[in-house]
């Protein structure tokens, strides 16, 4: 068996009294749409924040392609692509400006640069707002313009934090498209999620995760034991069912 191109190990995270991340580890295989699923508060962005660099775990490693993230970040950086949740962007660059600078740093040549930006900002539906700063762009805008940045220098490793969160239903087709076209030529995508019918559709590999604890991993059929993947994600993470009076006061007018 080849090693994984993405390895966490006991990753664990405390904010204060809250254990946000608890001994987590997990297995990604080159060539898989990894599906990172879990309710809201369940850990997801602390667990991608710590594998991608941007957040010091309290214990644990993270492996890319055998590099240690917070050891040598630099080469266990260099074929990764990120799309961050919640993380400022240099939102008074434009939207061609944004993804020029993300080429740049990646060491890519100008030449290159121009051309991929020019033919991603065409590709997500964004040629017309790439002269527009980004602080103007939507949140679906947003999304777009962040995967971009994070696709320029052609990754073989996506880390994407709720990449369809936002998105319209037809830049979401497109991004579907890249992602697939992406893992059919043998990179890898973690991506983070609530929709379980998108992951369904999308994912071979998911991993259940809530209370910053793995609750499933495995391919999708072996996570779903024969259920729908909702249905699975209900039980293993168990419903919030309302009592009889609560909320009473919004159906009494
Ligand atoms: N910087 C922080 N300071 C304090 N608590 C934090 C911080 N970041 C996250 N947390 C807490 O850690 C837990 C996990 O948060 P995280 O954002 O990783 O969850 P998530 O699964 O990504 O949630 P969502 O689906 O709502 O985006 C939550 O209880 C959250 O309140």
């Amino acid at each position: 068996m080849t090693e994984p191109v993405l390895a966490l190990r006991e990753l664990t995270k405390r904010f204060g009294t809250k254990l946000a991340v608890d001994r987590l580890s997990l297995d990604v295989p080159h060539g898989t749409m990894f599906g990172l699923l879990g309710p809201n508060g369940a850990g997801k962005t602390t667990t991608l924040s710590m594998a991608t660099g941007l957040l010091r775990p309290d214990a644990g490693t993270a492996i890319v392609d055998g590099a240690d993230v917070w050891a040598d970040p630099p080469a266990a950086k260099a074929h990764m692509g990120v799309l961050p949740d919640g993380v400022r962007m240099f939102d008074r660059l434009s939207g061609a400006e944004l993804l020029r600078y993300h080429g740049l740093l990646r060491g890519m040549p100008e030449r290159d640069v121009t051309a991929r930006a020019d033919e991603l900002l065409a590709a997500l539906g964004l040629a017309e707002a790439g002269s527009t700063l980004v602080v103007d762009y939507s949140a679906g805008m947003r999304k777009k313009i962040g995967l971009a940045c994070a696709l320029i220098h052609a990754p073989r490793l996506l880390l994407l934090d709720e990449p369809f969160e936002a998105v319209d239903p037809i830049s979401g087709e497109t991004i579907r498209e890249i992602l697939r076209g992406f893992v059919a030529s043998g990179g890898t995508v973690v991506l983070s999620s609530h929709v379980m019918e998108l992951v369904e559709s999308l994912c071979d590999r998911v991993a259940i995760i809530a209370q910053g604890r793995m609750l499933a991993t495995g391919t999708l059929d072996e996570v779903r034991q024969g259920q729908s993947l909702q249905r699975r994600f209900l039980d293993l993470v168990g419903t919030h069912a309302l009592g009889a009076e609560s909320l009473s006061w919004l159906r009494s007018s």
